[in-house]
């Protein structure tokens, strides 16, 4: 097993309290009074069908976008009332689309994740390349170090970006479909790599069945509301799935990992 005692030797988790918020994107109100919690060292999935307000809601924890009303607080802490030094600190975010441009290399890519542990004009440290050499390795990405990340394929640069989201050292990682575009073994090492990891994670997910293995528990979304929250087992049954997916399933207990497999049933 990888080590990751350089970006986690003091273990780091925070909570996300989110209370009442209402989220508007652009004229439309895409997220209506929406209360969640995750607690220390959880593994949460945001699950639900397209548009139903997932990055939406996400962008409110990683300060993209400001709640209309409510409140988002990490360790019960405003984390718009937070500096921008803090909250980088403590939240890391993986996003879809990371804007990142020009011939940087992938060694720099992830090296801004040091950027809020730094004064402007400080250097990498021996300790920053420890970091980033770890985090490389955890992503299994080390041999593209040195390569232009706007070279990468769409799975080595996500792979990239979760690396460079860890050198952050976060308590709370908050991820947008962080297994978009990988090969089925990257996705099954990335989620096993945030269940082991100390920090809290949130993430949107698409894959049902991927969630009930890898999280404590999970959101579902519809319509910019919670229309059904609890540990997977809980949640993921023909009612809810046919009632916000309208897709028709089975769901069984899966007999090696004990977690609820779903399998859809094509419309007759
Ligand atoms: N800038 C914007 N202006 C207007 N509407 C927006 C804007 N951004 C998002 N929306 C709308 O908000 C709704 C929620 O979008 P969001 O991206 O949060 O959904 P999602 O659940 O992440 O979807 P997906 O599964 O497709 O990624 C959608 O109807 C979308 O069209």
């Amino acid at each position: 097993m990888k080590d990751t005692s350089a970006l986690y030797g003091t273990a780091r988790a925070s909570s996300l309290d989110i209370e009442g918020v209402t989220l508007r994107a652009g004229a439309v109100r895409v997220i209506r009074e929406l209360s969640l919690t995750v607690a220390p060292g959880e593994v949460v999935a945001l699950v639900g069908p397209n548009g139903s307000g997932k990055s939406t809601l996400l962008r409110s924890i990683y300060r993209v976008l400001r709640p209309d009303t409510g409140q988002v607080r990490v360790d019960g802490r405003d984390a718009w009332g937070l500096s921008a030094r803090e909250h980088a600190r403590t939240v890391a975010a993986v996003v879809q689309d990371a804007g990142i441009e020009g011939d940087l290399t992938v060694r720099e890519v992830v090296a801004m994740g040091r950027t809020p542990y730094k004064r402007l004009l400080d250097g990498d440290t021996a300790e920053d390349e420890t970091l980033l050499a770890q985090a490389l390795s955890l992503v299994s990405a080390s041999h593209l170090r040195d390569r232009p990340f706007t070279h990468l394929s769409g799975g080595e640069r996500q792979r990239v970006l979760i690396a460079r989201a860890l050198t952050q050292q976060p308590a709370l990682l908050v991820l947008d479909e962080p297994t978009n575009h990988l090969d089925i073994r990257h996705q099954l090492d990335i989620l096993a790599l945030l269940r082991r990891l100390p920090a809290t994670a949130l993430l949107a997910l698409h894959d049902l069945n991927l969630a009930a293995v890898f999280c404590d528990r999970m959101y579902v979304l519809a319509d910019g509301h919670i229309a059904a929250g609890g540990t997977p087992a809980d949640v993921l049954t023909p009612a809810m799935i046919s009632e916000v997916y309208g897709v028709a399933s089975e769901v069984a207990v899966h007999p090696r990992t004990g977690a609820p497999q779903v399998t859809f049933l094509p419309a007759e």
